[in-house]
């Protein structure tokens, strides 16, 4: 990552609590003002974006963790806001907690504290009360049974891996699997054809998918008639992957046998035995450090030299940052774009030294590294000829 000095200094806006690891990564070209009105660049965690009116200088936002369903991304690329996640940075908080919950939540851990926290410490054999009062709370092993993982990113395959470890037979699904995700992943996790086969065959199933209308209610009736009498449910992804209405039923009627859920609500709160969790996935001082410090260097790599990584709608674009002028234009993929700027700038009497250009869908990023020295009135005069290019989105002159 370059150190170079900025024309002016970018304001950053957190939204969430961020680490202060994290923000040390911003040097002395930043300031952290959470009070501006027109951020060049926000971090932030779950804050619910989608009601925000985002200033003219806003050119990124960065997601400190993985799911990016609180963030406008449609809107954010039609207005040439580059948004990223920090893919994997809190994968290991989840996979720990996601394994700590299958063994605490089968051997009846929750209510057994909860009961014992609640004795009355005044009783003269508590001893006594303790061990007549035990076997309410007989529970059953993790080892030999076996653990569905719908969504085997970044989350799903450690969980499945570690599984293994357990003694747990392991059935994964992921018709998206990524090609780095299935060399990691060990080969004694089972494939399972359809997302209907390991809803059969699992004594418990954890889902790690992004929440999106293709996932949204994947936990529904259909399903649940599908499974096992007394199957366990954790959902550690997003609360809307389940029908509630069906959920409700299904723990009333024993199929489900305990729903696990990082994401309560007031209807969760009313199930039949389910454990809430207040959305700890992730709260971890280490996954909060890793999200944070990547997020806020993708932004300062984005703001200082273009180059783009783990953005969830610009294509990842990198170009090593040499010191002279690049022009970084966010655009409609059409043909004829790349042409059209290297004549603007050609215009000018500039030479081009280098360029890269991607696309992502209907959009696509281009660098073009000018070879001559950039000065004075030429800046602001080819930007605005670039930015005049019919499908141009924004344009910047780093
Ligand atoms: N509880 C928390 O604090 C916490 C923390 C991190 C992530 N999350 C949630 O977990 C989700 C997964 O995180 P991750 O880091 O593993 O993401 P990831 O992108 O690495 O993995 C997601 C996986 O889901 C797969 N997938 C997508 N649609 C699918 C479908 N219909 N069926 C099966 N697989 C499908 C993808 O192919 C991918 O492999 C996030 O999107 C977020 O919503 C929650
Ligand atoms: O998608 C994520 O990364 C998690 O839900 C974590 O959310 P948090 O950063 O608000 O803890």
């Amino acid at each position: 990552m370059s150190t170079i000095t900025l024309d002016k200094k970018q304001m950053i806006k957190t939204l969430n609590n961020i680490s202060e690891n994290g923000l040390k990564v911003f040097d002395d070209n930043y300031q952290i003002d959470n009070n501006s009105e027109n951020p060049d660049a926000i971090v932030v965690r779950s804050f619910h974006m989608h009601d925000l009116t985002f200033g003219d200088e806003l050119k990124a936002i960065a997601r400190a963790g993985a799911g990016v369903n609180n963030i406008p991304v449609e809107k954010c690329t039609e207005q040439g806001i580059v948004v990223f996640n920090t893919p994997g940075a809190n994968a290991n908080a989840v996979k720990e907690l996601v394994l700590t919950t299958i063994m605490a939540s089968s051997r009846n851990l929750f209510d057994g504290v909860a009961w014992a926290k609640a004795l009355d410490n005044e009783t003269e054999d508590l001893s006594k009360l303790v061990e007549a009062g035990k076997k309410q709370f007989v529970g059953t092993e993790a080892k030999g049974k076996t653990l569905g993982v719908i969504g085997l990113g970044a989350i799903g395959a450690l969980v499945a891996n570690d599984a293994l470890n357990l003694g747990m037979d392991v059935i994964g699904f992921d018709p998206f699997i990524s090609v780095d995700t299935a060399w990691n992943l060990s080969r004694n996790v089972k494939r399972a054809a359809t997302i209907d086969e390991l809803f059969q065959h699992s004594d418990y199933i954890t889902v790690h998918v992004p929440l999106t209308d293709d996932t949204k209610g994947m936990f529904n009736s259909g399903s649940f008639s599908l499974m096992k009498q007394g199957v366990q449910i954790l959902n550690f992804s997003r609360g809307e992957l389940v029908n509630e209405k069906d959920m409700s039923q299904a723990l009333e009627e024993g199929t489900v046998a305990r729903y696990i859920t990082d994401f309560p609500n007031a209807n969760v709160l009313k199930m039949k035995n389910v454990i809430p969790i207040p959305h700890l996935g992730a709260s971890t001082k280490e996954s909060e450090d890793n999200c944070a410090v990547m997020a806020a260097r993708q932004i300062k790599d984005y703001l200082e030299t273009g180059n783009i990584k783990n953005s969830v709608n610009f294509p990842n674009a990198s170009l090593p940052y040499t010191g002279k002028k690049r022009v970084a234009t966010f655009h409609q993929n059409v043909p004829n774009m790349v042409g059209q700027m290297s004549s603007a700038i050609s215009s000018f009497d500039l030479n081009i030294a280098d360029m890269v250009n991607r696309s992502r869908g209907e959009y696509a990023y281009t660098m073009i590294d000018i070879e001559n020295d950039v000065n004075g009135d030429i800046i602001p005069n080819l930007e605005r000829k670039i930015s005049q290019i019919e499908g141009v989105v924004t344009t910047r002159i780093i």
